[in-house]
C-alpha cells in the first residue's frame, strides 16, 4: 500500500525542524560508515560484562569520531549521535549528561561552573546524580545519608550511619563515574535542613581507585539497563570542602549561616528536567517498538480473508490494527506535548535562574509528575501489545522488543514511582477544587480551569472540541468526586493522612483522566497547527483513532454509556482509513536498522532469512554438539539404555 504523504516532510514535524531531521538522517549514515562505532555483535548474545565493556568501547570511539560527525555544541545532534551508537541499554556517561551536568548547571553557582563544569564537557570527568537510597526513594525527606558542617575546618563530613543509607541504583555510579551530585541531608549545628545536592569526588582522577572513606559498587543485574553500572554508593565520614554544597539557590557561610533557597523544591530541578523530557523519550520507545511490529506485520501473511488463493497480511487484521493503530497515535500525541512540556520547563529555569521567580514551580511539578506517570505506563502496555502483534516471533531476542519494554518500564519507576506521583499531581487538584468551593476560581491556573464548569449533557461527539469536552467534564467528575470524599473523611473527624490514603485509588484516576485529557489537547492543537495540508490530514486520521480511543478507553467515567457504540463505530471506521498510512507514520521517525538493532523489524523485510542467520549466528551453534550434551545428556541417556 502505498502512503499518501512524504516520511522526510513527517519527519520535520515529528523532530521539530527540517533542518534537524535532515541532520539525523546525514548523522545515521556518517555512523553507517564507520565500523568501529558499531555493535562488535549482537548484543543480546553478550553477558552483563562483555556488554559493560562493549558500551564503554563505543563510547571512547565516539568521543574520537564525534567532532567529525556534529557540531559538539548542537544537544539535538548530540542525543541522536548516542541513540544510534550506544542504543538504549545504558553506559558509562548515560547519568553525566542527563542528570550530573543538568544539575550542576541548575544548581551550581558561576564559580562552581568554572570549576567542574568545563571538565565535565570536555569529560575530563565524569559524574552521576546519587540521591536513592537503599532504605528510601519516594520519601526525600526520609534520606539517612548527612552532610555534617564544621565550621573549623569549613568542610562538610558525608555520612552513611547504616546499611539502609547506601546509596543504591544510581545510573553510572558501580564502576564508571569518579564524581557524583550527592543529595544529602544538611546538618548545620544539629540542625537538619533537609536534602542538598553536593559536588563529590569518589575516585582517583589518575587510577580510578575508590578515594579512602568511599565505598562504591555494582548493583547487579537488572530487567534491561545492563550495559550499565547502576551502583551502590558508602560515605565514612568523609570530608569535602564548603565550595563543594551546590550553591546557586541555598547557601551555608563560612561561620555556618544558612542562608535558604527561594523555594523549599528548588534543588529538585534536576529531576523535573528529567520528567519534563521522558514524555518524548518514551514516545521514541514506544516507536521503536511499533516500527518493528508493523513492519513485520506488512510482511506477515497468516489466514486468509476473502481471497482464498493466498494468504493476508496480518496488518489487514482489524484486532491487529486495534493492537497497534492507538499505539502509533499515542506515540505522536507524547512526542508533541513532550516538546510543550520541554517549553515549559525551558521557561521555568529561566524565570528561577536569571529573574529568581519561583511562581511557576508547583504548575510544572504536578504537570511533569501526571505526564511521567501516565506517559510510561501507556508505553509499557503499548509495547508489550507490539510484542504479541508479533506473535513467537516477538517473543525472541531477535525482535529486540523485551528490551525495549524493560528500558521503557524502568520508566514508570525511575524520576518517581508512577502511583506515587500521580498522588503529587492530586495534590494540586485536589487543592484546584478547593478553590473553587471556597469562591476562589479566579485564582485557578489555565490548566484547570476547566474544573469550574457546570455539568452539561453528554452527546455524541462530532467534532474534536466535542472530545475535548467531554473529557473535561469526565476528569473534572472524578477530581470533584474524590475531593469530596476526601473531606468528607477530614470533616468526619479523619486525620488528612489517614483521610488521603483512604481516598488514593480515587485520587490517582482523577490524576491520570486530567493527564491524559492534557495529552489530547496538545495532540489536537499541534495537528491543527501543520500547515502543510497534505500531513495534517493524515495527522487528522491519527488524531481521530486518538480521540476514540481515549473516550472508549475512559468509557466508565461517562454517565451515559450508551454514546460508546457510535464511538466504538467510529473508532472502527478510523483504524481502517489509517491502514495505508501506518507504516509511512512510523518509517517518519527514521530510525536507521543500526539504531533499531531488531533482526525483526529492518527496513529490508527479509524477515526469515534474517531470523535464519541470526539463529546460525547463536553461539550455540559453533558446535554440533555442545560439551554439556558431552557431559551430562548423553551419559544420561546412555545410562536408561542400560
Ligand atoms: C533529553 C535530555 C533528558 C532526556 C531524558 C529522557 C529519558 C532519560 C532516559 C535515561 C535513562 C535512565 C535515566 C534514569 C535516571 C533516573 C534518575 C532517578 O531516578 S533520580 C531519583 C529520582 N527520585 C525521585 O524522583 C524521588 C521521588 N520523590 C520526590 O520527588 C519527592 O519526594 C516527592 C515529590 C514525592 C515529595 O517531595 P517532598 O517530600 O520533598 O515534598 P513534600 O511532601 O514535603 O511536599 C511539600 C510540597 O512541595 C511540593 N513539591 C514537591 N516537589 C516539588 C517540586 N519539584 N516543585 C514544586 N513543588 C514540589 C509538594 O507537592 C508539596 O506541595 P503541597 O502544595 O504542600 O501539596
Ligand atoms: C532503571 C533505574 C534507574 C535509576 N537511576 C537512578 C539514578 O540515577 N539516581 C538515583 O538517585 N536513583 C535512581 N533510581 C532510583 C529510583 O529513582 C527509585 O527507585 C524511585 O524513585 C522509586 O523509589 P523506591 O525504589 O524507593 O520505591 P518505593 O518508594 O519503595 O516504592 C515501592 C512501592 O511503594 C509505593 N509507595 C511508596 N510511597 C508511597 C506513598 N507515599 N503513597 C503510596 N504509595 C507509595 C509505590 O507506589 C510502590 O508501589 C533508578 C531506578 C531505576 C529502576
Amino acid at each position: 500500500m502505498t502512503a499518501t504523504f512524504d516520511t522526510d516532510r513527517m519527519a520535520a514535524v515529528i523532530y521539530g525542524s527540517e533542518k534537524l531531521a535532515s541532520r539525523r538522517r546525514e548523522i545515521s549514515a556518517a555512523v553507517s560508515r564507520i565500523p568501529e562505532l558499531h555493535d562488535s555483535r549482537p548484543l543480546p548474545f553478550m553477558d552483563r560484562l562483555e556488554k559493560v565493556t562493549e558500551m564503554t568501547r563505543k563510547l571512547a570511539a565516539l568521543n574520537k569520531h564525534l567532532p567529525d560527525i556534529i557540531d559538539p555544541n548542537d544537544y539535538e545532534e548530540g542525543l541522536h549521535l548516542y541513540h544510534e551508537v550506544m542504543g538504549m541499554e545504558g553506559h558509562p556517561l548515560a547519568l553525566h549528561e542527563v542528570m550530573f551536568i543538568p544539575g550542576l548547571i541548575g544548581q551550581g553557582s558561576d564559580e562552581q561552573y568554572e570549576k567542574w563544569l568545563g571538565r565535565a564537557r570536555r569529560r575530563e570527568i565524569i559524574g552521576c546524580y546519587a540521591q536513592t537510597e537503599l532504605g528510601h526513594g519516594s520519601n526525600l525527606r526520609s534520606l539517612e545519608t548527612t552532610a555534617s558542617y564544621d565550621p573549623s575546618t569549613r568542610e562538610f563530613i558525608i555520612h552513611t550511619p547504616q546499611i539502609t543509607a547506601l546509596k543504591w541504583w544510581p545510573g553510572a555510579l558501580g564502576k564508571s563515574s569518579n564524581y557524583a551530585i550527592v543529595v544529602a541531608n544538611l546538618i548545620i549545628r544539629d540542625r537538619n535542613l533537609g536534602p542538598h545536592p553536593f559536588m563529590v569526588q569518589l575516585r582517583d582522577e589518575e587510577t580510578h581507585r575508590p578515594l579512602q572513606g568511599i565505598t562504591v559498587g555494582d548493583i547487579g543485574p537488572k530487567m534491561a539497563f545492563n550495559g550499565g553500572d547502576n551502583g551502590f554508593l558508602g560515605f565514612d565520614n568523609y570530608r569535602i570542602p564548603l565550595g563543594n554544597l551546590l550553591n546557586r539557590h541555598a547557601r551555608v557561610e563560612e561561620d555556618g549561616i544558612y542562608v535558604k533557597p527561594p523555594h523549599a523544591k528548588v534543588g529538585h530541578s534536576a529531576m523535573i528536567r528529567v520528567r519534563s523530557h521522558m514524555a518524548t523519550g518514551q514516545a521514541w520507545l514506544l516507536a521503536h517498538s511499533l516500527i518493528i511490529a508493523v513492519r513485520y506485520s506488512a510482511v506477515r501473511r497468516q489466514g486468509f480473508l476473502e481471497d482464498k488463493t493466498r494468504e493476508v497480511k496480518i496488518l489487514d487484521y482489524q484486532t491487529q490494527q486495534y493492537r497497534l493503530f492507538p499505539s502509533i497515535a499515542r506515540a505522536y500525541a507524547f512526542i508533541f506535548c513532550g516538546f510543550e512540556t520541554i517549553r515549559l520547563y525551558d521557561q521555568l529555569i529561566l524565570d528561577v535562574n536569571k529573574h529568581g521567580n519561583t511562581s511557576g514551580m508547583a504548575d510544572l511539578h504536578a504537570l511533569t509528575s501526571g505526564l511521567k506517570s501516565v506517559v510510561t505506563y501507556q508505553t509499557g502496555e503499548g509495547i508489550e501489545q507490539a510484542r504479541m502483534a508479533c506473535g513467537g516471533h516477538g517473543y525472541s531476542m531477535a525482535s529486540y522488543i523485551s528490551e525495549i519494554y524493560g528500558v521503557a518500564i524502568g520508566g514508570c519507576t525511575y524520576e518517581g514511582e508512577n502511583m506515587v506521583m500521580l498522588l503529587q499531581l492530586a495534590r494540586y487538584l485536589v487543592k484546584s477544587v478547593e478553590l473553587i468551593k471556597n469562591g476562589k476560581s479566579k485564582e485557578l491556573g489555565p490548566m484547570v480551569a476547566y474544573l469550574a464548569e457546570p455539568d452539561t449533557q453528554e452527546k455524541t461527539p462530532l467534532e474534536l472540541k466535542d472530545y475535548v469536552k467531554l473529557f473535561q467534564m469526565m476528569s473534572k467528575r472524578q477530581s470533584w468526586k474524590a475531593t469530596e470524599r476526601y473531606l468528607k473523611l477530614v470533616e468526619g473527624g479523619v486525620s488528612r493522612d489517614v483521610a488521603w490514603n483512604k481516598t488514593a485509588v480515587e485520587l490517582t484516576r482523577a490524576s491520570r483522566l486530567h493527564t491524559r485529557l492534557y495529552i489530547m489537547e496538545t495532540f489536537i492543537r499541534r495537528v491543527s497547527s501543520i500547515e502543510d495540508m497534505n500531513l495534517r490530514m493524515v495527522l487528522r486520521d491519527l488524531v481521530n483513532v486518538h480521540v476514540n480511543y481515549e473516550l472508549l478507553d475512559c468509557g466508565i467515567y461517562l454517565h451515559d454509556v450508551s454514546l460508546l457504540d457510535s464511538i466504538k463505530n467510529q473508532l472502527y471506521s478510523s483504524l481502517h482509513s489509517l491502514r495505508p498510512n501506518a507504516l509511512s507514520l512510523l518509517d517518519s521517525f527514521q530510525f536507521s536498522d543500526i539504531q533499531l538493532r531488531s533482526v525483526l523489524g529492518r527496513r529490508d523485510g527479509h524477515v526469515y532469512e534474517n531470523l535464519f542467520e541470526w539463529a546460525k549466528s547463536s553461539p550455540l551453534n559453533v558446535s554440533d554438539v555442545l560439551p554439556s550434551v558431552d557431559r551430562y545428556l548423553r551419559p544420561m541417556m546412555e545410562k536408561a539404555k542400560l
